[in-house]
């Protein structure tokens, strides 16, 4: 029976280092609010350096904010940054220039003591491709003891404490009570992504981020792994990052965001398109259109109260 949240209230910082503030794990949840944690990128710029020594900018200066409890899907041709900013809102990399928080929580300028605790007690990434998510040979059962070790950080419950799901429970969630046993390497591909995201959300994140969840399943799987994603964030209130190249996995989304050239394009509300005006007047069309409207075409802008209207100039050079 899972006890009352006051009676664990959030310990302070442990770090002998004393160093920083206390990580606040879990504000909105004491005070009755959702459990998610707000998202904020302020001008995150990124660069990857090669072998050859050439800076590769994989970002281009990312402003957006991501409400807490929200769900969001960023979509956006291959090379465009997905999972270059999906890497920085996990703290597995750190931004090149500019500002990443969650909640008040400034990660991009965090030691990497402290971000090492905000990696296991505030955030869960899932790669790409269920199996570098799961140990392999180990069983569904083992798999997520392990990755509530992250939880078994929190030093007020030692892992079983009341905001954590209970694993048989989360295999019975994901369809896998009778799998518990299994070895991992023996399970179908649906099933692994069943059980990485079970263990993603077996240590209760309130930030859930993942990269291409979906990309290597059936269409049968595909729908069970969608509708468990929305159900395993709505019932926590966790915000929910996910990156796909499915737009019909980004339609059940209520936001979805495009991404061009390391940049935000446009985004998308309750199947409304929306473009956001970048630095400069650049205005990214919706992916859909960019066929339509190839780069080069010549159009007229004109502004009528609150509208701008884009006519496309038949026979212009
Ligand atoms: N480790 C790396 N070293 C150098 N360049 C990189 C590295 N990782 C990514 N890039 C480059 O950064 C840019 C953004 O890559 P990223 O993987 O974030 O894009 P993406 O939109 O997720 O692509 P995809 O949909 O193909 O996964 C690309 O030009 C890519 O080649």
């Amino acid at each position: 029976m899972p006890r009352p949240v006051s009676d664990h209230p959030v310990p302070a910082d442990p770090s002998p280092t004393g160093a920083g503030p206390v990580i606040d794990l879990d504000p909105a949840e004491r005070h009755g609010g959702p459990r998610g944690v707000e998202v904020r990128c302020e001008g995150v710029v990124h660069l990857y350096r090669t072998f050859a020594g050439h800076d590769v900018v994989a970002l281009r200066g990312i402003d957006l904010t991501i409400g807490a409890g929200e769900r969001v899907a960023f979509l956006g041709p291959s090379g465009c940054g997905k999972s270059t900013l999906l890497t920085l809102l996990g703290g597995i990399q750190r931004p090149s220039a500019g500002r990443i928080l969650l909640g008040e929580e400034e990660i991009s300028r965090m030691s990497e003591r402290r971000l090492t605790r905000v990696r296991s007690r505030l955030v869960s990434t899932m790669l790409q491709g269920a199996t570098r998510n799961l140990l392999a040979y180990a069983t569904a059962r083992q798999n997520l003891a392990f990755a509530r070790l992250g939880g078994a950080d929190r030093d007020d419950d030692h892992g079983d404490g009341p905001d954590l799901p209970h694993p048989a429970e989360l295999l019975e969630t994901v369809g896998l009570a009778d799998q518990a046993d299994q070895v991992v390497s023996t399970m179908s591909g649906g099933q692994r992504q069943r059980l990485a995201l079970a263990c993603a959300v077996a240590n209760g994140p309130r930030l859930l981020l993942a990269d291409e969840p979906t990309s290597a399943l059936g269409h049968v799987d595909r729908e069970l792994v969608v509708e468990l994603l929305h159900r395993l964030a709505t019932d926590r209130g966790t915000t929910l990052v996910v990156v796909t190249h499915q737009a019909e996995v980004a339609a059940t989304f209520p936001r979805t965001i495009s991404m061009l050239g390391g940049r935000i394009g446009s985004e998308g509300r309750a199947g409304s398109q929306y473009a956001v005006v970048g630095e400069e007047g650049l205005l990214h069309l919706p992916t859909e259109l960019v066929a339509l409207w190839p780069a080069g075409t010549l159009v007229r802008i004109e502004q009528d109260d609150e509208r701008l209207v884009v006519t496309r100039e038949e026979g212009a050079p």
